[in-house]
């Protein structure tokens, strides 16, 4: 009973702006039942050109803050804090944490040998996915490029921008020489991407979204805990949108991929003392 109770609260889904939709997306396909509080950290964006102490520093906020609205889990819609703040900050929580490396470095050994991976600065830093595709499978070669401009040029909405077309192409090139057959989107914000992507990639290279790998994952765990959600009313289920910056800005730029201008609140999350 207690569980079914709980079983009810909603799943955190943060990201540092609207790429963490690419992941709320799947959360409502794969669990329809579930309610989500998500955040998006637009003050602070982009997390790919900030060091490891700040992006931890910021995971842990965001994760106290989620804890204080008890989520039943975390998912962090986020690379570069999933490549950089998961295995520090998962023990100092009592709340079951995901992230997307492991998820996508699964998925991509499982379609290809010469991989693909961009991906934030941050991130392509971390050596994260290298480290993931090479112990899932020590055969893959990984080939990383990172993408700085694309973050922000799909938080202004310009994905459609002939620029966008053309820095897209100067970020390929490197992979499409080194005659990659998979390509992982390791970034949230660069599935919002995949069209453009597609009109410059050749077309047997298999794109892989971690998003969707990150989700089922999650689905498995809560039928393990016995806290997926089963009331069949997804009527009851919502989504709530919270931002540390500007909650006008987000809920226009996300009109597009949500289908509808959603209600989003901003809030300030509190500093919390790091323990080292
Ligand atoms: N969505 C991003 C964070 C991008 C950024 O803020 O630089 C990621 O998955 O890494």
């Amino acid at each position: 009973m207690i569980l079914q109770q709980e079983a009810r609260f909603p799943i955190g889904v943060f990201d540092s702006g609207v790429g963490g939709l690419t992941v709320l997306q799947e959360v409502h396909r794969q669990l329809p039942n579930e309610s989500v509080v998500y955040f998006g950290d637009t003050a602070r964006l982009p997390y790919g050109k900030r060091s490891p102490a700040e992006i931890i520093e910021y995971v842990y906020e965001i994760l106290h803050w989620m804890q204080s609205l008890e989520v039943k889990m975390a998912i962090m819609a986020c690379n570069t804090s999933s490549a950089l703040a998961l295995d520090v900050v998962r023990p100092e929580f009592k709340l079951p944490i995901l992230g997307l490396i492991l998820p996508g470095a699964r998925a991509a050994v499982g379609k290809g040998k010469r991989i693909g991976v961009i991906a934030t600065t941050a991130t392509v830093k971390s050596e994260a996915y290298v480290q993931a595709i090479c112990e899932s499978d020590p055969q893959a070669q990984v080939f990383q490029v990172d993408c700085p401009e694309f973050v922000p040029l799909i938080e202004s909405d310009r994905i459609n921008d002939p620029y966008t077309l053309q820095v897209a192409r100067q970020y390929l090139q490197p992979l499409i020489e080194a005659n990659i057959d998979t390509l992982v989107l390791g970034c949230t914000h660069y599935p919002h991407l995949s069209g453009v992507l597609r009109q410059i990639l050749p077309s047997h290279v298999a794109l892989v979204n971690p998003a969707s790998y990150v989700v089922k994952a999650a689905a498995q765990e809560l039928d393990l805990m016995g806290l997926k959600c089963l009331d069949g009313r997804h009527d009851r289920a919502e989504t709530k949108f919270f931002v540390s910056g500007e909650p006008e800005r987000f809920a226009q730029v996300s009109r597009r991929w949500l289908g509808k201008l959603p209600l989003v609140e901003k809030v300030h999350l509190s500093p919390v003392e790091l323990l080292s």
